[in-house]
């Protein structure tokens, strides 16, 4: 119950920009803190933020243990997050990474979008909703490094940063497979991808669920870089160096023209696109695939 109400109070921060999570880690600075002198931490329990101000990085951990599933709040603190450091002038970039250890996240949470109301559905629809359009359009430079499986909604947050490091081990695979559960990718995460890599690869991927591994995944361009595992996040540091060298405001305004046809697709029907995910998820069949689906990931360890 607390927790519902919980849920209810950060997804109305939402609407509220104004609003702010108290600080889960307030002024945390040091080696303890991740990275020698000057780091700082703030954030929530399950988005860790680290930042280091003489850079001007900042460095958000997914914390939503077992496999950083993105819930309502994890989606509701992560923008709430984000939002602090577009605020502070002092940050231009950030790097998205997780603390699970093999996994980066999960994607969605398939309990949100499993036997609730259709209120709760609508809920967190718009959520994910925000969270996609704050992470395409920011004006920070974000890097994903990745260091842990990306499927479906994981994959989607990853493909929304400017660049993408992934850790070269077999079992990382990143990809858009929500066919494989019986489920689309709306309209937006299927933009996203073809922006990304193409429309043929991203026609075959999506039909498919392919899930690529690290080789592969360079091949077709749905991660830029693949580096080995204890490198992701120096080489995330190395390209974030790279792309702050161009003056802010050309490379926001570049940024801006190359996505905003795509977000404002979105943005121009948000209620709509609410309304035809409702549809979709109360649909009988597709509860039951989701049910089968995450009944196999349950059994998986009995
Ligand atoms: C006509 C056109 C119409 C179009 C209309 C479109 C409308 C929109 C439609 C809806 C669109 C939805 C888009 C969905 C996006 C998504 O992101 S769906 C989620 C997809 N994710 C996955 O497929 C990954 C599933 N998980 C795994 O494969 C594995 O868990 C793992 C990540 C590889 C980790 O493996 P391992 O370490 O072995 O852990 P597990 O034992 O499998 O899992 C531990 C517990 O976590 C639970 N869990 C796993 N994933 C999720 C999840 N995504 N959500 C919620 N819970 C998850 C798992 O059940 C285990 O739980 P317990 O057994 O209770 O511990």
């Amino acid at each position: 119950m607390a927790l519902m109400v919980g849920a209810r109070v950060l997804a109305r921060n939402l609407l509220r920009p104004w609003s702010r999570l108290p600080d889960a880690v307030p002024g945390r600075t040091g080696p303890a803190a991740g990275g020698g002198d000057g780091v700082r931490c703030f954030g929530s329990p399950r988005v860790l933020v680290e930042t280091d101000p003489a850079k001007g990085v900042a460095v958000i951990k997914l914390k939503n243990p077992p496999v950083n599933s993105l819930s309502l709040e994890v989606l509701t603190e992560f923008v709430i997050s984000l939002e602090k450091l577009e605020n502070d002038k002092t940050f231009r970039g950030v790097i998205v990474t997780s603390d699970c250890p093999g996994i980066f996240s999960a994607g969605l949470d398939l309990t949100e979008m499993c036997g609730k109301s259709q209120a709760h559905y609508a809920e967190y629809w718009r959520a994910v909703q925000e969270l996609w359009l704050r992470l395409y359009l920011s004006n920070l430079v974000v890097i994903a490094a990745i260091n842990g499986v990306s499927p479906a909604g994981g994959c989607l947050i990853s493909l929304t940063c400017d660049y993408r490091v992934l850790a070269d081990n077999p079992k990382y695979s990143i990809g858009l497979n929500e066919t494989l559960l019986g489920i689309v990718a709306p309209s937006w995460f299927k933009d996203t991808l073809v922006n990304t890599v193409g429309h043929r690869t991203a026609e075959r991927a999506l039909q498919l669920g392919l899930l690529f591994p690290p080789a592969e995944a360079l091949r077709v361009g749905i991660v830029d870089q693949v580096v080995p595992e204890d490198q992701v996040h120096s080489a995330a540091l190395s390209v974030m160096a790279r792309w702050l060298a161009i003056p802010d405001h050309a490379r926001q305004l570049t940024k801006n023209l190359m996505r905003k046809p795509t977000a404002d697709r979105l943005v121009k029907q948000r209620d709509a696109d609410i309304q035809y995910f409702l549809q979709f998820i109360s649909r009988d069949s597709i509860q039951k695939s989701l049910r089968v689906y995450l009944d196999k990931l349950r059994q998986k360890k009995g």
